[in-house]
């Protein structure tokens, strides 16, 4: 029976300051790194071990993956990383403070860019800090995003998730997979059936593992985090995050 694992990095310098953040690379907090060993531990704990580790190209989820690795006892496992397990590109928002920009803009406009299914941001400006650099030197121009909503990190995600993480699970392999608040809701959006409108209300927390039982045509038997009780309390404060001061 396959399982999957996901695990959003932990807190990231820019989600200290309440940040939008998307393809900017920024790294772990104090506080992120000790959340990826934790989840490396509740890994362990729970005897679920991976075999193959896939991440995004960004450090956050990188260096979680490291830490998460190192406290599971799985260091030496394959490592896979793609560009399409990146986090949401969060267009003209990157970089903006949250509270501020709920502020500027009210509750709805707020709800409408950071979680309706398929209303992007708007486009980034040239002013503001992108994120793309070397590591996307191999794409197509045309690929790199100037903005995206959760449909269009479902339709670029999807690809990677048939080609490359399908396969490992269905040779029986435990796949964990590192990433980020939208690309993990584009996932288990996915894996679960949540309707477009439904997912508005999913939040992901960080360094907190999400594991799924899966059947031999993976499709969903079982699933939940290894923390129920800190993933709820978590998630919650994700959800708030226009409030933080
Ligand atoms: O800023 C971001 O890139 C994401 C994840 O940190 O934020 P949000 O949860 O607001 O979509």
């Amino acid at each position: 029976m396959p399982t999957l694992v996901l695990l959003r990095h932990g807190e990231s310098t820019w989600n200290r300051e309440n940040l939008f953040t998307g393809w900017v690379d920024v790294d772990l907090s104090e506080k992120g790194l000790k959340e990826a060993t934790r989840g490396g531990e509740l890994l362990q704990e729970a005897g679920v071990l991976p075999d193959v580790v896939h991440t995004s190209l960004l450090t956050r989820a990188i260096r979680t993956a490291w830490l998460a690795l190192d406290a599971a006892g799985r260091t030496w496992v394959p490592v896979r990383r793609s560009w399409r397990l990146n986090e949401r590109h969060y267009g003209g928002l990157q970089g903006l403070n949250k509270a501020e920009t709920l502020a500027k803009f009210g509750d709805e406009q707020f709800l409408l860019w950071r979680r309706s299914y398929d209303t992007p941001p708007p486009p980034i400006e040239p002013s503001q800090p992108s994120g793309v650099d070397e590591r996307y030197a191999d794409l197509a121009p045309d690929v790199i995003p100037l903005t995206e909503c959760l449909r269009d990190v479902v339709v670029r995600m999807l690809p990677y998730w048939y080609d490359s993480i399908v396969p490992d699970l269905r040779s029986g392999a435990t796949v964990l997979v590192t990433a980020h608040g939208n690309s993990l809701r584009a996932l288990v959006k996915h894996l679960d059936g949540i309707s477009d409108t439904d997912i508005a209300n999913l939040n992901i927390p960080t360094g907190i593992p999400l594991r799924y039982e899966l059947d031999d045509d993976l499709k969903v038997l079982d699933s939940g985090y290894l923390d129920p009780a800190a993933a709820e309390t978590a998630a919650a404060a994700v959800a708030a995050q226009g409030k933080k001061k």
